[in-house]
């Protein structure tokens, strides 16, 4: 039985070195990059026995996803397939004012294909958590019902399941979002949800405090933790709402920073901390993922403990 069981999509990710233009780059860095696998390997970094599945290009594009993932320490449970592409996104990260552009290449691909009666579900209904996201939906209708069928199978196996909102505009409409995503909302225990993402698709214009609290009482969930960038994030739990600042951090890479909390966040639950407890170490182990570049938290426990004990110096020596 593993301690976590993630399912989504894992694009390559190909951006310019340094701050370069994509219409002028000579060369790409190429990594692994997925909400649902860098959610696996953050909580994997934390402790948490992680495993990422998924449905996958039996092609050297594929296999290298697969091969990266792995070498991150998570184990992957991939249906192999002869047809459909390995996605990719380009990111070309441009800083203040240019900001960070992504184009997503994500057509046509193996994994939109993928229906649950292709996986074995027993490893999601006896994991301790499932988690995907609201990209996955986003992708292809087949992946809409996939999701609703895993959301299913977890919770019949009493497994809990997580769930980030993770609204997407360039895959598809508020409105679309919307219809899709709340109807899988009875199937979610542990909501992560941007505040940005709940104004824009949900249409609630609520201080995160009182988006928490309406959200976990109106629908339903045993946690909902609202994220809001550079001001942290809150977390509603029992009836009770928890503030986390977000720790100070020099950005060499944003993206990923939120499923580095998220992941962190869920592995430190799996630990026994409570809700307060394990948003202190998300927020710190977000705050060490944008030192980083690539979509993954690849960070110790210890450096963690470190941020969150606020000892964290300079120099280490
Ligand atoms: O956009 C998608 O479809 C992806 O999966 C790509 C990104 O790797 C993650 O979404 C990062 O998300 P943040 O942690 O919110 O920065």
């Amino acid at each position: 039985m593993s301690d976590i069981v993630t399912f989504g999509e894992t694009m390559l990710r190909l951006s310019p070195p340094d701050s370069e233009r994509l219409e002028d780059a000579d060369e790409f860095e190429v990594r692994a990059a997925g909400a649902e696998s860098n959610v696996a390997i953050a909580a994997n970094r934390l402790g948490a026995d992680a495993v990422w599945t998924s449905k996958v290009p039996e092609t050297p594009l594929g296999r290298r996803v697969v091969g990266e993932l792995r070498s991150h320490g998570i184990e992957t449970d991939v249906v192999w397939s002869h047809r459909g592409r390995q996605g990719t996104y380009y990111l070309e990260q441009g800083g203040t004012p240019r900001g960070n552009n992504v184009i997503y290449d994500r057509e046509n691909t193996a994994v939109s294909t993928a229906a649950a009666r292709e996986f074995d579900l027993d490893p999601i209904r006896n994991a301790r958590v499932f988690f995907t996201t609201g990209i996955t939906p986003a992708l292809s209708s087949t992946l809409r019902d996939t999701t609703a069928n895993l959301l299913k199978a977890a919770q019949q196996g009493g497994t809990t399941t997580a769930f980030d909102f993770n609204y997407r505009n360039k895959l598809w409409s508020p409105s679309e979002a919307k219809e899709t995503l709340t109807r899988l909302f009875p199937g979610i225990d542990v909501l992560v949800i941007a505040a940005r993402d709940a104004r824009t698709v949900l249409g609630f214009e609520d201080d995160p405090r009182q988006l928490a609290h309406r959200l976990g009482s109106q629908y339903d969930f045993t946690t909902v933790i609202v994220t809001r960038g550079s001001e942290g994030a809150v977390g509603w739990h029992d009836n009770v709402v928890h503030d986390q600042p977000a720790y100070e951090t020099d950005t060499v890479d944003p993206i990923g920073t939120g499923d580095a909390f998220t992941g962190a966040f869920i592995a430190r639950r799996l630990d026994g901390d409570d809700v307060p407890t394990a948003l202190e170490y998300a927020a710190a182990t977000a705050a060490l993922k944008r030192t980083i570049p690539g979509d993954v938290a690849l960070v110790t426990a210890d450096e963690v403990e470190t941020v969150v004990s606020e000892q964290a110096e300079d120099i280490s020596r």
